[in-house]
């Protein structure tokens, strides 16, 4: 009954998660009939039609982390997972063109059930002997309410007056004491056992599962990124880890024992007198349903206030994050009461939570301690009668309350697990989400013959997350070994685009870019960017560590002269050699702060050591007053030379000594020539130059 109850209430709560759509065997119908016109009434068990396999197989391993907590509640839950997840949104995937979007979810159709037990493999000898010591435990406790009998029976011998003289009282209760204590000390070893066990192997696994997503970010395509908030992703790195590792730890260990117990206590209740277990039974199947119904708002409540307290976090992370930009604006009291309303509804919706947590918990004492009383009212009959003795009735007193607190647990647990799965699957989600591009694969071409020359041939373009936007349209742009080509024109023309093309974040959707004749996408794309072109940006970003190993990520296998040489003809050796710890110095949050010029610097230093073949400058000096321009376009000039140079510029008066400029419009390249060609055809350029002659 009460798994029964249990599995309804796991529906209900994966229903309102929307793991479960209660239409979902109406919607596979109608997709079906739609889209495939093949099935008039869908009957799981004797389709065979081709298209629904993967379809079952989806839905099945979709439900595999799941199952875990099947265990625990009941086969009642089986057919409810089997039936469950949104079968409209599979089918739409059989369909859907494979866009990046999809990529995650096309991944459903890797085996979820295997993937985990790849993890659990790896841990089944402490698993196992956990479980071992979790049943010992188990059995030890469902002793436990008989030996205190026993002593009860032992007590109850020497206070009748018969056997008050000249029995020994030490001597009488040596053996139930010795039992019991035996009994004690057996189960705080085996819950030492296991919970050190399973602590080693969750550790493990929680480790590996970090470890393997982090390394899923580092190899998933830029739009990846573009597609999903930072604060997100990190979220499945820590909390969401940590969430699955304790619930898998908790559903383990509380979950074995707790069931385990709570069948071996109703098998002695039973032995020990079933008229009373008649009595028992009637009133648990009552405070379980209580419990359920509150304990469902609550677990309602509870996650209106976690969505309230993330949002509270989110809030503060942008306001601190971006410091400058409030003080600027001189927001402070908007964004203090902007704070202070998320902040007092958590807070309301805690109160709440905390009243209702009361009220649960009020109940439950005042009904378990009635359980306790109808127990000793109807049990004291029983002893009256003889029919039972005053040490069965202690025992069963004792195994009632086991029952109650292993059930008072399950409950507990069965929201841990809920939670537990459902962090685990947005885990699995990520790690499973295979690139477009993996990142080490495809042809080198050997240094000694690389010449750098980019081709662009009418290359069409559009970003992934906005499929019907054609940012390029046709671009053709020929860039000649060692020359400095600059792209101006409008915002939102298309430059950077084009950059982000060259350094293979993204793939033409028609057309190609080649390098040296080879198309890009034959190209390792970790060679290609991690040799072949060197990047640098309006706003280099440097990370925590020392300007040395900041210049070093370049090529983290320089020697230092190699450093030192980067950095002086970054025109940075000086002004590094100026700070007291010199390329020790740290960067950073808590140490130097770098101006917008020398952080530039270090960032062409860094580059420089790269001595890349194709060097690609994205608008590098526009934040740069004039001073610091001067220093780092110098330095800028050393890094060009020799090198094929793709310069992206807002600021026309820095690309007049390019070879070759091309002026981009609408996402075409529209004209293309040296500074005095351009000037003199009067087009775009010449207008774009009279608009920047008057803004000076
Ligand atoms: N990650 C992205 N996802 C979706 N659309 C994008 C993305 N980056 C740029 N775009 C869009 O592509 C178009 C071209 O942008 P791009 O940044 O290449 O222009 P740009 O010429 O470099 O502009 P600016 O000089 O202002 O930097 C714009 O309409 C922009 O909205």
């Amino acid at each position: 009954m009460t798994l029964f109850l249990g599995s309804r209430l796991w529906s209900k709560q994966v229903f309102q998660q929307k793991l479960l759509n209660p239409s979902s065997l109406q919607t596979v119908k109608q997709s079906f009939n739609q889209k495939y016109c093949k099935v008039q009434y869908l009957n799981f068990s004797s389709i065979k039609i081709l298209h629904i396999r993967p379809i079952l197989r989806r839905i099945f391993k979709s439900n595999v982390m799941k199952f875990g907590l099947l265990v625990s509640t009941s086969l009642a839950a089986v057919n409810a997972a089997l039936k469950s997840t949104d079968v409209k949104v599979m089918c739409e995937k059989l369909e859907t063109n494979h866009h990046h979007h999809s990529k995650v979810e096309e991944n459903a159709d890797f085996p979820f059930y295997e993937f985990f037990w790849n993890y659990l493999v790896k841990e089944i000898v402490p698993l196992s002997l956990a479980v071992v010591a979790a049943l010992v435990g188990a059995a030890m406790n469902m002793k436990i309410p008989e030996a205190l009998g026993d002593l009860i029976n032992s007590l109850n011998k020497l206070t009748h007056s018969e056997f008050r003289n000249g029995a020994d009282y030490f001597q009488e209760l040596k053996n139930p004491v010795w039992q019991l204590v035996s009994l004690y000390i057996c189960q705080a070893l085996t819950t030492f056992a296991y919970i050190s066990l399973l602590s080693h192997a969750g550790e493990n696994i929680a480790c590996k599962l970090r470890q393997d997503l982090f390394r899923s970010y580092l190899h998933q395509d830029v739009c990846f990124h573009d597609q999903h908030k930072t604060g997100a992703l990190i979220d499945r790195l820590t909390s969401d880890i940590q969430d699955f590792k304790s619930s898998f730890k908790l559903c383990l260990s509380q979950g074995l024992k707790s069931t385990t117990q709570t069948f071996g206590c109703i098998y002695s209740l039973y032995s020990t007198s079933p008229k009373l277990t008649l009595v028992l039974a009637t009133t648990i199947p009552l405070l379980v349903l209580v419990g359920a119904l509150i304990g469902a708002s609550l677990r309602k409540l509870s996650k209106l206030a976690q969505k309230h307290a993330a949002d509270a976090t989110a809030k503060a992370n942008e306001v601190v994050a971006n410091f400058r930009t409030v003080r600027a604006f001189a927001n402070e009291p908007l964004e203090e009461r902007n704070y202070n309303n998320i902040t007092t509804q958590s807070c309301h919706i805690n109160q709440y939570l905390g009243i209702g947590i009361g009220a649960f918990q009020g109940l439950t004492n005042v009904a378990l301690n009635g359980i306790v009383l109808g127990v000793i009212y109807a049990g004291g009959y029983l002893v009256m009668t003889e029919e039972i003795n005053p040490g069965q009735l202690m025992s069963f007193l004792v195994s009632s309350q086991m029952i109650q607190r292993s059930l008072s647990s399950l409950s507990i647990l069965f929201g841990t697990a809920v939670r537990g799965v459902t962090a685990g699957a947005r885990v699995f989600e990520y790690i499973l989400a295979e690139p477009d591009h993996h990142i080490s694969s495809g042809r080198k071409i050997p240094y000694h013959s690389l010449l750098g020359h980019l081709k662009f041939d009418n290359v069409h373009f559009k970003y992934p997350q906005r499929p019907d936007h054609e940012v390029l349209k046709g671009v053709n742009l020929d860039i000649k070994p060692c020359r400095t080509v600059a792209l101006c024109g409008l915002s939102g023309a298309g430059k950077s685009t084009v950059a982000s093309l060259v350094e293979r974040f993204y793939d033409p959707v028609s057309g190609s870019i080649t390098l040296d004749g080879i198309d890009l996408k034959d190209l390792d794309p970790s060679w290609l960017r991690g040799s072949t072109i060197g990047f640098i940006n309006q706003e280099p970003v440097l990370f925590s560590g020392t300007i040395e190993e900041n210049i070093r990520y370049g090529r983290p296998d320089a020697p230092q002269r190699d450093v030192e040489e980067a950095a002086r003809l970054a025109n940075a050796d000086s002004f590094i050699r100026a700070f007291p710890r010199g390329y020790g110095t740290v960067v950073g949050e808590r140490g130097v702060a770098l101006s917008g010029g020398q952080k530039q610097r270090i960032a062409i230093a860094r580059a420089l050591l790269k001595n890349p073949t194709i060097l690609i400058l994205d608008e590098a000096t526009s934040a740069l007053d004039a001073e610091s321009e001067r220093l780092v376009q110098d330095a800028l000039d050393h890094v060009m030379a020799g090198r094929t140079t793709l310069i992206i510029a807002h600021r026309l008066s820095t690309i007049r000594n390019a070879d070759v400029i091309a002026v981009m419009k609408d996402g075409k390249v529209v004209e293309v020539g040296s500074h005095h060609q351009l000037k003199k055809l009067n087009g775009i350029y010449a207008e774009l130059i009279k608009l920047q002659d008057n803004n000076e």
